[in-house]
């Protein structure tokens, strides 16, 4: 029988899915040494897009969806299969990509019960994106059960209030004139009980609330930072301080769901219960309480349309506060050497000024409305003992039930008022809520369609009449561009500035979706290809270099979770870097800052080519790579480059630079947005020096 150890099995599997991973990675992955158990399998799994479900189920059970799968089998040994029919499950072999097809009879002998799937990750992304408008609720519900704890013990909580009135009423309407001092001493040993299990269950109620704060927040921030990397670049906000605003707005979110407005909140349908018992007790004293709350009701009603007017305003000023700031801390070194710092401080000073009255505006109100609210309990206390020396007096309550209505009353209006104060928070929790939702509820790159993963990038493109308009510009940046490059095709695209190459280089990345026309990979259109994966066969170096903080060693791999050391040493010494890495003392361990802040602008640029160099990927995308180099580093590149680059690898190189031709055979000349020459390298050399040597003529 065709029996694997688990590892095995999962190389079995991407054997026969395609995934691109070997027994070295996985060695890598999991640590060599450690046993191969079900985290390993997630981690190795997690590598090549995938989800593991371990579950128990019948083989009459198994469906195609499952498959393909693994089954433990009884003695530690597991099976993977691929296909089913009628009765018989086909196992395979990873080594000799044979198999056999077994009884499920048979097979039954063997089997734990115990089978482990895979699902794609983004299947269950798109999943989550389904639910999307309401993310931040599915979140909740799916808490409910620590809510539900909650909400026992506030009941709980409120129950005992009445403890102490009904204990006072007792005392001034029983012990006081019967003197029952055993009886006072037992029930108020029996309030100080009560006491303790009140404060052990209030105690609860926050470490219950604390608890879901902190499930959400971890939650909450990992799908925030998983959507936002999948959203289509093309929506996002042109400013990423709004982002970052957005993201950073979400604690008020959480100090909503972890403070004293939620607790107020879940207080507040038990002003219902305490009046109820005032009107147990008092009768008409219960008019009190009533009146108070129906003046507070509307109070609070405009108090949270006028801070919700205020949380929109204060948003504002805030946003736009954040995006300068980013901005400028950002360009720093330029704001100093143009001599641009006091035009910046006078705006700043602008944005704070704004942003201050904002503040002051809406904690003046919120001062004022506290004061307001703050008098209801001397209101209802005021109104309970006036109203109670008539009751008295007529008869028809005794003081101790006066007593107990006082404090009923306070207990009873005491929510209330904490939900007015709390009305301020409360606007700004939402308006974050709904802002983080816009941001997040921006289409993402795989919502819509199932997406086909390419197993093996070949590197055919195609570009069949592909028009593009971005969202802020008036006219088409690229115009009907028609445009093939076959697999192992070296393409240089040359054109003036704004001509619109980068443009079609973001397209073939699938940054930008085309407004008209159809982007082919391999034949399949790019829109409806799992872009995580096919991106995972593309290598690009940008014209921007992005180099993030940590090591040399950290940035070169990113994207790559191992890689083999002279891979690594053959990609520096291509792109340059090598003698700046032998000069390093911690060589790829050398510290880089935020933005390569500690490299030289030569130095970015290579970090970021030998990147895309050591991806060694079929499609490789290099974009003004040279832009930065000296003349000399630049010609030992040219040198070097060809020996790297396979014969299936495609090249596609943006340029500037005449030196750089000699690594392709083909170039495309683009002039505003369309193509106006496309031929052998040679051929279109020749023709751009005539036409020089005619304009110059
Ligand atoms: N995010 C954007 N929003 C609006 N217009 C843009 C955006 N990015 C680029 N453009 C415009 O699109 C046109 C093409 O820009 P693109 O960057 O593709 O040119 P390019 O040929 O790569 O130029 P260069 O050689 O200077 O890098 C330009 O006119 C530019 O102003």
């Amino acid at each position: 029988m065709l029996k694997f150890n688990l590892k095995e099995s999962f190389l079995a599997i991407c054997h026969y899915i395609g995934a691109d991973i070997v027994s070295e990675d996985i060695e890598t992955l999991t640590q060599d040494g450690q046993d191969f158990d079900l985290r390993s399998l997630e981690k190795a799994a997690a590598y090549c897009g995938l989800n593991v479900l371990k579950s128990r189920r019948d083989l009459i059970d198994l469906s195609e969806d499952d498959l393909p799968c693994i089954l433990q089998l009884k003695k530690k040994h597991f099976m993977i299969v691929t296909e089913i029919r009628e009765g018989e499950c086909f196992v395979t072999s990873r080594k000799h990509n044979i198999g056999i097809w077994m009884p499920v009879a048979r097979l039954a002998n063997v089997y734990s019960g115990i089978i482990y799937r895979f699902s794609d990750q983004k299947e269950k992304a798109s999943l989550t994106r389904s639910l999307m408008p309401s993310w931040f609720q599915e979140q909740m519900k799916e808490l409910w059960p620590h809510y539900t704890q909650v909400l026992l013990a506030t009941f709980m909580v409120n129950l005992l209030t009445l403890a102490l009135p009904l204990f006072t009423n007792m005392v001034f309407d029983k012990l006081i004139p019967t003197f029952a001092t055993d009886t006072l001493l037992t029930i108020s040993l029996g309030m100080l009980g009560v006491v303790a299990f009140d404060f052990t269950l209030r105690w609860l109620r926050s470490f219950f609330v604390d608890d879901a704060c902190r499930i959400i927040e971890k939650r909450s921030e990992q799908f925030i930072l998983g959507r936002l990397v999948q959203l289509k670049q093309s929506e996002l906000p042109d400013s990423p301080g709004k982002i970052t605003h957005a993201i950073e707005n979400f604690a008020k979110v959480k100090e909503f769901l972890s403070g004293t407005v939620l607790l107020s909140l879940l207080d507040v349908p038990f002003f219902l219960l305490f009046t109820l018992v005032i009107g147990l007790i008092g009768g008409v004293m219960v008019m009190v309480p009533l009146v108070i709350a129906a003046c507070l009701i509307p109070i609070t009603i405009f108090s949270y349309r006028r801070s919700r007017e205020q949380a929109n305003q204060l948003t504002k000023v805030n946003n736009a506060k954040s995006t300068f700031l980013y901005e400028v801390s950002s360009e720093l070194e330029a704001i100093k050497t143009l001599g641009a710092g006091r035009k910046a401080l006078a705006r700043w000073r602008g944005l704070v000024t704004n942003s201050a009255s904002a503040s002051l505006m809406s904690k003046q109100s919120n001062v004022l409305l506290n004061t307001v609210v703050a008098s209801a309990t001397q209101c209802v206390v005021i109104g309970m003992l006036v109203l109670g020396v008539y009751q008295i007096h007529s008869g028809n309550i005794s003081p101790g039930s006066l007593f107990a209505c006082i404090i009923l009353g306070s207990r009873a209006i005491a929510p209330l008022m904490n939900l007015a104060m709390a009305v301020n928070r409360l606007s700004f929790s939402l308006k974050s809520l709904r802002e983080i939702n816009e941001l997040l509820g921006l289409s993402g790159e795989d919502d819509g369609h199932d997406k086909i993963n390419v197993p093996t990038l070949r590197g055919f493109i195609e570009f069949d009449k592909v028009s593009y308009r971005y969202s802020a510009s008036e006219s088409e940046v690229l115009k009907d561009i028609n445009l093939k490059i076959e697999p192992g095709e070296r393409v240089a695209i040359l054109g003036a500035s704004g001509s619109g190459k980068s443009t079609l280089i973001r397209m073939l990345q699938g940054l930008v979706e085309p407004s008209e026309g159809n982007i082919l990979i391999d034949g399949q259109n790019l829109c409806h290809l799992n872009l995580d994966h096919y991106r995972s066969h593309c290598a690009i170096a940008p014209q921007k270099p992005s180099v993030f903080s940590g090591t040399l060693k950290s940035n070169l791999m990113l994207g790559k979770s191992s890689v083999s050391t002279e891979r690594l040493d053959e990609a520096c010494h291509v792109a340059g870097i090598d003698s700046f890495v032998r000069q390093c003392s911690r060589g790829y361990a050398h510290r880089v800052l935020e933005r390569g802040e500690n490299l030289s602008g030569g130095q970015r640029q290579a970090l970021c080519l030998a990147r895309a160099l050591l991806r060694r990927s079929r499609l490789t995308i290099l974009d003004e790579p040279t832009s930065a180099y000296d003349n000399y580093t630049e010609t030992l590149f040219c040198e070097r480059l060809p020996g790297m680059m396979q014969e299936n690898q495609t090249l596609i190189l943006i340029t500037h630079r005449m030196n750089l031709l000699q690594l392709v055979d083909r170039i495309i000349v683009m002039a505003e947005g369309r193509i106006i020459a496309d031929d052998s390298r040679n051929r279109v050399l020749d023709e751009l020096s005539q036409s020089s040597a005619a304009s110059t003529m």
